[in-house]
Protein backbone atom coordinates (compact mmCIF):
# COMPACT_ATOMS: atom_id res chain seq x y z
CA UNK A 1 0.00 0.00 0.00
CA UNK A 2 1.42 3.53 -0.98
CA UNK A 3 1.42 5.93 1.90
CA UNK A 4 1.21 9.53 1.44
CA UNK A 5 3.24 11.51 4.21
CA UNK A 6 0.45 13.73 5.67
CA UNK A 7 -2.34 10.37 5.45
CA UNK A 8 -5.29 10.66 2.78
CA UNK A 9 -7.36 13.76 4.03
CA UNK A 10 -11.26 13.73 4.61
CA UNK A 11 -12.13 14.57 1.22
CA UNK A 12 -9.91 11.62 -0.07
CA UNK A 13 -11.80 9.49 2.26
CA UNK A 14 -15.40 10.13 0.93
CA UNK A 15 -14.02 10.20 -2.61
CA UNK A 16 -12.91 6.84 -1.99
CA UNK A 17 -16.52 5.86 -0.32
CA UNK A 18 -18.00 7.13 -3.56
CA UNK A 19 -15.77 5.55 -5.51
CA UNK A 20 -17.10 1.98 -3.97
CA UNK A 21 -20.49 2.57 -4.68
CA UNK A 22 -19.50 2.75 -8.00
CA UNK A 23 -17.40 -0.02 -8.59
CA UNK A 24 -18.66 -2.54 -11.68
CA UNK A 25 -17.10 -5.94 -10.43
CA UNK A 26 -17.89 -7.26 -6.78
CA UNK A 27 -14.26 -7.34 -4.97
CA UNK A 28 -14.97 -10.40 -3.21
CA UNK A 29 -15.39 -10.95 0.74
CA UNK A 30 -12.23 -10.88 2.22
CA UNK A 31 -11.69 -7.66 0.51
CA UNK A 32 -15.50 -6.54 1.42
CA UNK A 33 -14.29 -7.17 5.24
CA UNK A 34 -11.43 -5.17 5.08
CA UNK A 35 -12.64 -2.00 3.33
CA UNK A 36 -15.78 -2.43 6.18
CA UNK A 37 -13.48 -2.88 8.51
CA UNK A 38 -10.99 0.34 7.74
CA UNK A 39 -14.25 2.05 6.99
CA UNK A 40 -16.04 1.45 10.72
CA UNK A 41 -12.42 2.44 12.33
CA UNK A 42 -12.16 5.38 10.54
CA UNK A 43 -15.24 6.69 11.32
CA UNK A 44 -15.84 5.44 14.61
CA UNK A 45 -12.74 4.10 16.03
CA UNK A 46 -12.01 0.93 17.52
CA UNK A 47 -15.06 -1.37 17.91
CA UNK A 48 -16.94 -0.34 20.40
CA UNK A 49 -20.40 -2.90 19.51
CA UNK A 50 -21.10 -6.63 21.19
CA UNK A 51 -19.76 -9.29 19.78
CA UNK A 52 -22.43 -11.14 17.68
CA UNK A 53 -22.75 -15.07 18.50
CA UNK A 54 -21.32 -17.75 16.83
CA UNK A 55 -24.06 -18.45 14.63
CA UNK A 56 -24.23 -15.05 13.12
CA UNK A 57 -21.90 -15.82 10.48
CA UNK A 58 -21.32 -12.75 8.54
CA UNK A 59 -22.44 -9.96 11.08
CA UNK A 60 -19.72 -11.79 13.30
CA UNK A 61 -17.22 -12.14 10.25
CA UNK A 62 -17.32 -8.07 9.99
CA UNK A 63 -17.04 -7.78 13.96
CA UNK A 64 -13.88 -9.81 14.27
CA UNK A 65 -12.42 -7.83 11.14
CA UNK A 66 -13.47 -4.41 12.95
CA UNK A 67 -11.77 -5.56 16.27
CA UNK A 68 -8.75 -7.22 14.70
CA UNK A 69 -7.99 -3.38 14.10
CA UNK A 70 -7.37 -2.99 17.52
CA UNK A 71 -6.22 0.89 18.08
CA UNK A 72 -5.20 1.52 14.94
CA UNK A 73 -5.74 5.40 14.16
CA UNK A 74 -8.44 6.82 12.68
CA UNK A 75 -5.87 8.31 9.98
CA UNK A 76 -4.07 5.32 9.20
CA UNK A 77 -7.46 3.51 8.77
CA UNK A 78 -8.74 6.49 6.43
CA UNK A 79 -5.78 5.98 5.13
CA UNK A 80 -6.04 2.22 4.49
CA UNK A 81 -9.24 2.64 3.20
CA UNK A 82 -8.32 4.95 0.37
CA UNK A 83 -5.30 2.68 -0.68
CA UNK A 84 -7.95 -0.10 -0.58
CA UNK A 85 -10.16 1.35 -2.77
CA UNK A 86 -7.52 3.02 -5.58
CA UNK A 87 -5.77 -0.48 -5.66
CA UNK A 88 -9.80 -1.95 -6.72
CA UNK A 89 -10.41 0.51 -8.96
CA UNK A 90 -6.75 0.08 -11.14
CA UNK A 91 -7.17 -3.44 -11.25
CA UNK A 92 -10.71 -3.29 -12.39
CA UNK A 93 -9.04 -0.85 -14.67
CA UNK A 94 -6.52 -3.26 -16.03
CA UNK A 95 -9.04 -6.55 -15.83
CA UNK A 96 -6.77 -8.62 -18.75
CA UNK A 97 -3.92 -8.59 -16.62
CA UNK A 98 -2.89 -11.72 -15.17
CA UNK A 99 -4.08 -11.73 -10.82
CA UNK A 100 -0.98 -11.49 -8.66
CA UNK A 101 -0.14 -14.30 -6.39
CA UNK A 102 -1.32 -12.21 -3.26
CA UNK A 103 -4.87 -11.63 -4.89
CA UNK A 104 -5.65 -15.12 -5.45
CA UNK A 105 -4.99 -15.76 -2.11
CA UNK A 106 -7.72 -14.80 -0.19
CA UNK A 107 -7.21 -13.37 3.43
CA UNK A 108 -8.79 -13.43 6.46
CA UNK A 109 -8.79 -17.18 7.39
CA UNK A 110 -6.45 -17.96 10.34
CA UNK A 111 -6.77 -21.91 10.11
CA UNK A 112 -7.11 -22.23 6.58
CA UNK A 113 -5.78 -21.08 3.44
CA UNK A 114 -8.17 -20.49 0.53
CA UNK A 115 -6.92 -20.25 -2.89
CA UNK A 116 -9.08 -19.87 -6.49
CA UNK A 117 -7.20 -20.29 -9.83
CA UNK A 118 -7.86 -22.25 -13.02
CA UNK A 119 -11.94 -22.76 -12.12
CA UNK A 120 -10.93 -24.24 -8.91
CA UNK A 121 -11.17 -23.13 -5.27
CA UNK A 122 -8.51 -24.87 -3.29
CA UNK A 123 -9.82 -24.94 0.82
CA UNK A 124 -6.61 -26.21 2.69
CA UNK A 125 -6.75 -27.10 6.31
CA UNK A 126 -3.58 -25.52 7.83
CA UNK A 127 -2.74 -26.47 11.08
CA UNK A 128 -0.08 -29.16 10.34
CA UNK A 129 1.76 -29.13 13.80
CA UNK A 130 -1.91 -30.32 15.15
CA UNK A 131 -2.20 -32.30 12.50
CA UNK A 132 -4.78 -30.38 11.08
CA UNK A 133 -7.47 -30.92 13.77
CA UNK A 134 -10.28 -29.14 13.54
CA UNK A 135 -10.59 -26.38 16.00
CA UNK A 136 -14.14 -24.60 16.90
CA UNK A 137 -13.15 -22.01 14.42
CA UNK A 138 -11.79 -24.40 12.13
CA UNK A 139 -15.79 -25.39 11.81
CA UNK A 140 -16.39 -21.70 11.65
CA UNK A 141 -13.86 -20.69 9.08
CA UNK A 142 -14.63 -24.15 6.57
CA UNK A 143 -18.34 -22.84 6.74
CA UNK A 144 -17.55 -19.38 5.83
CA UNK A 145 -14.88 -20.71 3.54
CA UNK A 146 -17.85 -23.19 1.32
CA UNK A 147 -20.35 -20.38 1.47
CA UNK A 148 -18.12 -17.94 -0.04
CA UNK A 149 -16.99 -20.92 -2.78
CA UNK A 150 -20.35 -21.71 -3.64
CA UNK A 151 -21.05 -18.38 -5.18
CA UNK A 152 -17.40 -17.58 -6.35
CA UNK A 153 -17.20 -17.95 -10.61
CA UNK A 154 -15.48 -21.52 -9.67
CA UNK A 155 -16.11 -24.93 -10.64
CA UNK A 156 -15.06 -26.78 -8.11
CA UNK A 157 -14.05 -26.86 -4.73
CA UNK A 158 -11.57 -28.97 -3.31
CA UNK A 159 -11.26 -29.55 0.40
CA UNK A 160 -7.23 -30.95 1.19
CA UNK A 161 -5.03 -31.12 4.02
CA UNK A 162 -1.72 -29.30 4.38
CA UNK A 163 1.55 -31.53 6.10
CA UNK A 164 1.44 -34.84 6.69
CA UNK A 165 -2.25 -35.46 7.49
CA UNK A 166 -5.50 -34.82 5.80
CA UNK A 167 -6.71 -34.06 9.56
CA UNK A 168 -6.70 -35.71 12.68
CA UNK A 169 -10.80 -35.09 13.21
CA UNK A 170 -12.40 -32.92 15.79
CA UNK A 171 -9.56 -31.52 18.14
CA UNK A 172 -9.97 -32.86 21.58
CA UNK A 173 -9.01 -29.53 23.49
CA UNK A 174 -12.45 -28.30 22.05
CA UNK A 175 -13.80 -30.08 25.09
CA UNK A 176 -11.42 -28.51 27.78
CA UNK A 177 -13.78 -26.84 30.19
CA UNK A 178 -15.03 -26.80 33.33
CA UNK A 179 -17.54 -28.95 34.62
CA UNK A 180 -19.92 -26.06 35.42
CA UNK A 181 -19.95 -24.98 31.72
CA UNK A 182 -20.58 -28.27 30.01
CA UNK A 183 -24.11 -29.01 29.29
CA UNK A 184 -24.13 -25.21 27.32
CA UNK A 185 -20.72 -26.42 25.59
CA UNK A 186 -22.25 -29.74 24.59
CA UNK A 187 -25.17 -27.92 23.45
CA UNK A 188 -23.53 -25.34 21.76
CA UNK A 189 -21.24 -28.15 20.04
CA UNK A 190 -24.34 -29.58 18.32
CA UNK A 191 -25.78 -26.82 17.15
CA UNK A 192 -22.23 -25.82 15.18
CA UNK A 193 -21.61 -29.99 14.10
CA UNK A 194 -25.21 -29.46 12.98
CA UNK A 195 -24.52 -26.78 10.70
CA UNK A 196 -21.13 -27.49 10.18
CA UNK A 197 -22.51 -30.96 8.45
CA UNK A 198 -25.71 -28.99 7.11
CA UNK A 199 -23.47 -26.91 4.60
CA UNK A 200 -21.89 -30.37 3.32
CA UNK A 201 -25.23 -31.86 2.45
CA UNK A 202 -26.55 -28.62 1.01
CA UNK A 203 -23.24 -27.61 -1.26
CA UNK A 204 -24.22 -27.14 -4.82
CA UNK A 205 -21.15 -27.59 -6.52
CA UNK A 206 -18.65 -30.49 -7.25
CA UNK A 207 -16.96 -30.86 -3.81
CA UNK A 208 -13.82 -32.87 -4.08
CA UNK A 209 -11.47 -34.83 -1.43
CA UNK A 210 -8.03 -34.42 -1.83
CA UNK A 211 -6.97 -36.76 1.27
CA UNK A 212 -3.44 -35.90 1.45
CA UNK A 213 -2.72 -38.27 4.42
CA UNK A 214 -3.87 -40.07 6.94
CA UNK A 215 -7.79 -39.33 8.10
CA UNK A 216 -9.60 -39.39 11.70
CA UNK A 217 -13.18 -38.77 13.15
CA UNK A 218 -15.09 -36.56 11.20
CA UNK A 219 -12.81 -35.77 8.49
CA UNK A 220 -13.78 -39.35 7.22
CA UNK A 221 -17.44 -39.43 8.27
CA UNK A 222 -17.95 -36.23 5.95
CA UNK A 223 -16.35 -37.75 3.27
CA UNK A 224 -19.21 -39.65 1.48
CA UNK A 225 -20.72 -36.00 1.08
CA UNK A 226 -18.12 -35.16 -1.44
CA UNK A 227 -18.71 -35.65 -4.93
CA UNK A 228 -15.08 -37.20 -5.57
CA UNK A 229 -12.70 -38.29 -2.89
CA UNK A 230 -9.27 -38.94 -4.06
CA UNK A 231 -6.59 -40.43 -1.85
CA UNK A 232 -3.07 -40.43 -1.45
CA UNK A 233 -2.29 -44.51 -0.90
CA UNK A 234 -0.19 -43.18 2.26
CA UNK A 235 -3.83 -42.16 3.76
CA UNK A 236 -5.91 -44.25 6.43
CA UNK A 237 -9.41 -43.50 7.67
CA UNK A 238 -10.06 -44.08 11.01
CA UNK A 239 -13.00 -43.51 13.02
CA UNK A 240 -12.86 -44.49 16.76
CA UNK A 241 -15.99 -43.37 18.26
CA UNK A 242 -16.06 -46.25 20.79
CA UNK A 243 -12.74 -45.83 22.11
CA UNK A 244 -13.92 -41.45 22.75
CA UNK A 245 -17.38 -42.88 24.18
CA UNK A 246 -18.53 -41.12 21.17
CA UNK A 247 -20.97 -42.10 18.17
CA UNK A 248 -20.99 -41.44 14.35
CA UNK A 249 -21.60 -37.95 12.58
CA UNK A 250 -21.89 -36.27 9.49
CA UNK A 251 -24.87 -38.79 8.40
CA UNK A 252 -22.31 -41.83 8.65
CA UNK A 253 -25.10 -44.13 10.90
CA UNK A 254 -26.91 -43.91 7.23
CA UNK A 255 -24.48 -42.93 4.95
CA UNK A 256 -21.93 -46.07 5.52
CA UNK A 257 -23.81 -48.73 5.82
CA UNK A 258 -26.01 -47.85 2.77
CA UNK A 259 -22.45 -47.28 0.91
CA UNK A 260 -20.51 -50.32 2.04
CA UNK A 261 -23.35 -52.77 3.94
CA UNK A 262 -24.01 -52.81 7.99
CA UNK A 263 -20.67 -55.58 8.91
CA UNK A 264 -18.80 -53.54 7.00
CA UNK A 265 -19.72 -49.99 8.46
CA UNK A 266 -19.89 -51.77 11.91
CA UNK A 267 -16.24 -52.54 11.56
CA UNK A 268 -15.51 -48.94 11.16
CA UNK A 269 -18.19 -46.79 13.00
CA UNK A 270 -18.70 -48.97 16.11
CA UNK A 271 -15.32 -51.19 16.28
CA UNK A 272 -12.95 -48.55 14.76
CA UNK A 273 -11.40 -50.16 12.54
CA UNK A 274 -8.97 -48.23 10.61
CA UNK A 275 -8.86 -48.96 6.48
CA UNK A 276 -6.24 -48.08 3.80
CA UNK A 277 -6.68 -46.09 1.13
CA UNK A 278 -6.90 -49.64 -1.17
CA UNK A 279 -9.55 -50.71 1.45
CA UNK A 280 -11.90 -47.47 1.87
CA UNK A 281 -11.76 -47.41 -1.73
CA UNK A 282 -13.11 -51.15 -2.13
CA UNK A 283 -15.89 -50.31 -0.22
CA UNK A 284 -16.58 -47.39 -2.09
CA UNK A 285 -15.73 -44.68 0.10
CA UNK A 286 -12.69 -43.23 -2.02
CA UNK A 287 -13.45 -42.54 -5.73
CA UNK A 288 -9.59 -43.47 -6.53
CA UNK A 289 -5.94 -44.20 -4.70
CA UNK A 290 -2.90 -42.72 -6.37
CA UNK A 291 0.73 -43.42 -5.41
CA UNK A 292 1.73 -40.94 -2.98
CA UNK A 293 4.87 -39.90 -4.81
CA UNK A 294 2.97 -38.49 -7.71
CA UNK A 295 -0.59 -37.72 -6.10
CA UNK A 296 -0.37 -34.04 -6.12
CA UNK A 297 0.51 -34.04 -9.68
CA UNK A 298 -1.72 -36.74 -10.86
CA UNK A 299 -4.77 -35.22 -8.52
CA UNK A 300 -4.41 -31.29 -9.90
CA UNK A 301 -4.07 -32.54 -13.40
CA UNK A 302 -7.15 -34.59 -13.13
CA UNK A 303 -8.86 -31.64 -11.28
CA UNK A 304 -7.98 -29.02 -13.96
CA UNK A 305 -9.32 -31.09 -16.93
CA UNK A 306 -12.97 -31.89 -14.70
CA UNK A 307 -12.92 -27.73 -14.01
CA UNK A 308 -13.09 -26.75 -17.71
CA UNK A 309 -15.86 -28.78 -18.06
CA UNK A 310 -19.72 -26.48 -18.43
CA UNK A 311 -19.98 -25.20 -15.01
CA UNK A 312 -23.45 -25.38 -15.33
CA UNK A 313 -24.09 -28.85 -16.53
CA UNK A 314 -21.78 -30.02 -13.22
CA UNK A 315 -23.69 -28.26 -10.92
CA UNK A 316 -27.18 -29.03 -11.98
CA UNK A 317 -25.76 -33.43 -12.82
CA UNK A 318 -24.72 -32.71 -8.59
CA UNK A 319 -27.70 -31.42 -7.75
CA UNK A 320 -29.92 -33.90 -9.36
CA UNK A 321 -27.49 -36.98 -7.64
CA UNK A 322 -27.45 -35.59 -4.43
CA UNK A 323 -31.28 -33.53 -3.87
CA UNK A 324 -33.23 -37.22 -3.93
CA UNK A 325 -31.81 -37.76 -0.13
CA UNK A 326 -31.35 -34.18 0.95
CA UNK A 327 -34.04 -33.87 3.51
CA UNK A 328 -33.21 -37.61 4.77
CA UNK A 329 -29.82 -36.51 5.67
CA UNK A 330 -30.88 -33.33 7.35
CA UNK A 331 -32.76 -35.14 9.79
CA UNK A 332 -30.44 -38.10 10.30
CA UNK A 333 -27.73 -34.96 10.80
CA UNK A 334 -30.10 -33.41 13.65
CA UNK A 335 -30.50 -36.94 15.11
CA UNK A 336 -26.83 -37.47 15.56
CA UNK A 337 -26.10 -34.23 16.69
CA UNK A 338 -28.63 -34.38 19.57
CA UNK A 339 -26.99 -37.69 20.72
CA UNK A 340 -23.54 -37.03 20.57
CA UNK A 341 -24.87 -34.11 22.60
CA UNK A 342 -26.02 -36.01 24.96
CA UNK A 343 -22.49 -38.66 24.51
CA UNK A 344 -20.17 -35.58 25.46
CA UNK A 345 -21.93 -35.26 28.62
CA UNK A 346 -20.66 -38.33 29.60
CA UNK A 347 -17.89 -40.13 32.03
CA UNK A 348 -16.85 -42.70 29.03
CA UNK A 349 -16.34 -39.51 26.90
CA UNK A 350 -14.91 -37.12 29.14
CA UNK A 351 -12.72 -40.00 30.33
CA UNK A 352 -11.74 -40.85 27.02
CA UNK A 353 -10.21 -37.08 26.28
CA UNK A 354 -8.59 -36.59 29.39
CA UNK A 355 -6.91 -39.87 28.90
CA UNK A 356 -5.51 -38.61 25.80
CA UNK A 357 -4.74 -35.54 26.67
CA UNK A 358 -2.41 -36.97 29.44
CA UNK A 359 -1.16 -38.80 26.75
CA UNK A 360 -2.25 -42.05 28.51
CA UNK A 361 -3.92 -43.14 24.94
CA UNK A 362 -2.93 -42.65 21.57
CA UNK A 363 -4.80 -44.11 18.49
C1 LIG B 1 -18.23 -29.00 17.20
C2 LIG B 1 -17.70 -30.31 17.55
C3 LIG B 1 -17.95 -31.31 16.48
C4 LIG B 1 -17.38 -32.61 16.90
C5 LIG B 1 -17.71 -33.66 15.94
C6 LIG B 1 -17.34 -35.03 16.44
C7 LIG B 1 -16.04 -35.42 15.90
C8 LIG B 1 -15.44 -36.52 16.32
C9 LIG B 1 -14.11 -36.88 15.87
O1 LIG B 1 -13.50 -36.34 14.99
S1 LIG B 1 -13.43 -38.15 16.78
C10 LIG B 1 -11.72 -38.17 16.35
C11 LIG B 1 -10.92 -37.27 17.25
N1 LIG B 1 -9.52 -37.41 16.94
C12 LIG B 1 -8.70 -38.19 17.63
O2 LIG B 1 -9.09 -38.89 18.55
C13 LIG B 1 -7.23 -38.15 17.22
C14 LIG B 1 -6.35 -37.84 18.39
N2 LIG B 1 -4.96 -37.79 17.96
C15 LIG B 1 -4.13 -38.85 17.96
O3 LIG B 1 -4.48 -39.94 18.33
C16 LIG B 1 -2.73 -38.63 17.46
O4 LIG B 1 -2.40 -37.27 17.65
C17 LIG B 1 -2.55 -38.98 15.96
C18 LIG B 1 -2.65 -40.49 15.79
C19 LIG B 1 -3.59 -38.28 15.09
C20 LIG B 1 -1.16 -38.53 15.48
O5 LIG B 1 -0.15 -39.12 16.31
P1 LIG B 1 1.38 -38.68 16.13
O6 LIG B 1 1.81 -38.82 14.72
O7 LIG B 1 2.17 -39.43 17.15
O8 LIG B 1 1.39 -37.12 16.44
P2 LIG B 1 1.08 -36.39 17.82
O9 LIG B 1 0.09 -37.14 18.63
O10 LIG B 1 2.36 -36.05 18.51
O11 LIG B 1 0.37 -35.05 17.30
C21 LIG B 1 1.05 -33.86 17.03
C22 LIG B 1 0.36 -32.74 17.78
O12 LIG B 1 -0.97 -32.63 17.32
C23 LIG B 1 -1.88 -32.75 18.40
N3 LIG B 1 -3.12 -33.39 17.93
C24 LIG B 1 -3.24 -34.29 16.94
N4 LIG B 1 -4.51 -34.64 16.79
C25 LIG B 1 -5.22 -33.97 17.71
C26 LIG B 1 -6.60 -33.90 18.03
N5 LIG B 1 -7.53 -34.60 17.34
N6 LIG B 1 -6.99 -33.09 19.02
C27 LIG B 1 -6.09 -32.36 19.71
N7 LIG B 1 -4.75 -32.35 19.45
C28 LIG B 1 -4.33 -33.16 18.46
C29 LIG B 1 -1.15 -33.59 19.42
O13 LIG B 1 -1.69 -33.38 20.69
C30 LIG B 1 0.26 -33.04 19.28
O14 LIG B 1 0.29 -31.79 19.93
P3 LIG B 1 1.56 -31.35 20.81
O15 LIG B 1 2.68 -31.30 19.83
O16 LIG B 1 1.71 -32.41 21.85
O17 LIG B 1 1.19 -30.01 21.35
Amino acid sequence: MSKTAMGASQKDFESAVNQMKLLKKDPGNEVKLKLYAHYKQATEGPCNTPKPGVFDLINKAKWDAWNALGNLPKETARQNYVDLVSGLSSSSDSSSQVKPEADRKQAGYETLVMTSEDGITKIMLNRPTKMNALTTQMYQEIMLALEAASKDDSTITVLTGNGSYFSSGNDLTNFVISPDELEERARRGAILLRDFVGCFIDFPKPLVAVVNGPAVGISVTILRLFDLVYASDRATFHTPFSHLGQTPEACSSYTFPSLMGPAKAAEMLIFGKKLTAAEACARGLVTEVFPDSTFQKEVWTRLKAYSKLPRNALRISKQMIRNHEKEKLHAINAEESRILQERWQSDECMNAIMNFLSRKAKL
